[in-house]
């Protein structure tokens, strides 16, 4: 039964010969979220719409419509297994864009990843996270200000995909029998009691990435793009990820080899390089300046958003988006999790959502409702006006609620 009330105002956002249709009035599907989830939504869509009526008079407006995921839709449609309901799945599908707070995966048994669900039945393959520095956010590096980075991660295939056996299952006998008779593996250090994953990387899913990347760094006047990858232990999964990538740039854009390559150059002088995984994350530390536009694979993009984020103040102020730059579907959502130990607190910062809230409405093409969050954030966290995981870290700040936090940007938007 349908439990989704679709507003009786508003129009569907379309996509028409590759382009976005965006109606004055679009109906935006949103899933609030377990966890803090709630806290932050409420805040969240106060800041968003003050900032559309702001910028645009009355003239444009978004018209949100509830979906459900997690917790919420087990309470809405009465039954403690129904996590992610097909019309959930539907209405992104039909309304093309949406955002959502964080869902709850449990570590180790029970379902498996409602967020990654998501990605897969929409094929939303780039998940994109911009990491960029606000004046006066507490950071445990120096020079902060240097990190400026947008990570494109792979959103569908690598081990992130779920595919996995269970220690002594019939499944593990059975694959890793396989393994051993047919292909004469020896490796496996402790056969009876492993569990296996399956880590499936292609040349598809690479070069739609990694062409979403360099797009990107042309679109947006950025300086490189940089592969990351662990390519010299899994050459076949990380390795080809990096070749395919460099294949691509090649093929399509024109990038032409220096020094001797493998790095190579686009015709405009974007410099395409390649970076193995464990000694980027110390670079990045080290020498975050010499690194722009990143892509990478799905678990890679994963650890890589929360190390990144926290050199910017951590995964309270780290936004991100789920996107199929073919067919236009598109679901933001923060980089962080539900945080569950602040739960019904009102204490958390809500700028991870917000701040994916301005990446969609800059999708919509609403660049002056999105500029105006920019400029409000940044006025805010100079105010030293924030919330607790900031306010810790800051001399003489005030420590505000989430739902105060929202009060303030509107105040200053
Ligand atoms: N896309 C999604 O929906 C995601 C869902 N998850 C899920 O969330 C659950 C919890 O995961 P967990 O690993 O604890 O990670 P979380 O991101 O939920 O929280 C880890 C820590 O990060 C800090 N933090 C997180 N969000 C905020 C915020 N909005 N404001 C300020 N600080 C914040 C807190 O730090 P401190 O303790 O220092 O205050 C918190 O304890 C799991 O079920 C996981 O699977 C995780 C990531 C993404
Ligand atoms: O789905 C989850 O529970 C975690 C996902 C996650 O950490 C991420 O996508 O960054
Ligand atoms: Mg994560």
């Amino acid at each position: 039964m349908s439990k989704i009330q679709v507003p009786t105002e508003g129009t569907k956002v379309t996509l028409q010969d590759g382009k976005l249709q965006v109606p004055n009035n679009p109906i935006i599907p949103f899933i609030e979220g377990d966890g803090t989830g709630p806290d932050i939504w409420q805040a969240s869509v106060r800041v968003l719409d003050a900032a559309v009526e702001k910028a645009y008079n009355g003239e444009k407006k978004i018209v949100w419509m509830e979906v459900y995921a997690g917790d919420k839709a087990n309470e809405v449609y009465g039954d403690n297994n129904l996590w992610l309901p097909d019309e959930t799945n539907e209405a992104f599908r039909e309304f093309l864009v949406g955002i959502k707070g964080p869902l709850t995966t449990p570590v180790g048994g029970g379902i498996r990843s409602i967020n990654v669900a998501l990605r897969q039945i929409l094929d939303l393959y780039a998940c994109v996270r911009p990491v960029t520095y606000f004046d006066g956010v507490p950071s445990p590096v120096k020079q902060p200000e240097l990190v400026d980075m947008v990570i494109f991660r792979e959103n569908t295939e690598d081990i992130y995909a779920g595919i996995e056996y269970k220690a002594g299952s019939a499944e593990v006998k059975k694959l890793i029998d396989f393994l051993q008779t047919e292909f004469k593996v020896n490796k496996i250090r402790f056969p009876e009691s492993s569990s296996l994953g399956i880590k499936p990387v292609s040349e598809e899913g690479t070069k739609r990435l990694v062409r979403a990347a360099i797009q990107y760094a042309i679109d947006n006047n950025r300086k490189s793009v940089t592969l990351v990858h662990k390519g010299n232990i899994m050459k076949f999964t990380e390795g080809a990820f990096r070749d395919w990538g460099y294949e691509l740039a090649k093929e399509e854009f024109g990038a032409v080899e220096i020094d001797g390559g493998p790095w190579c150059k686009l015709p405009n002088g974007i410099i395409i390089k390649d970076a193995i995984a464990d000694a980027f994350l110390q670079q990045i530390i080290l020498r975050p300046a010499e690194y722009d536009v990143v892509a990478t694979l799905n678990l890679n993009g994963d650890y890589l958003s929360d190390a990144l984020a926290a050199q910017v103040g951590g995964i309270g102020i780290a936004p991100g988006a789920n996107i199929n730059y073919v067919t236009g579907h598109a679901i933001f959502e923060a980089t962080h999790g539900t945080a569950p130990k602040y739960a019904g607190q009102d204490k958390v910062n809500p700028s991870s959502v917000i701040l994916s809230g301005e990446m969609l409405l800059r999708h919509l093409g609403w660049n002056e409702a999105a500029d105006l969050i920019l400029k409000s954030m940044s006025k805010t966290i100079s105010q030293k006006t924030v919330t607790y995981d900031f306010a810790r870290l800051m001399d003489g700040a005030t420590e505000v609620k989430c739902s105060e936090f929202a009060d303030a940007l509107i105040a200053n938007l």
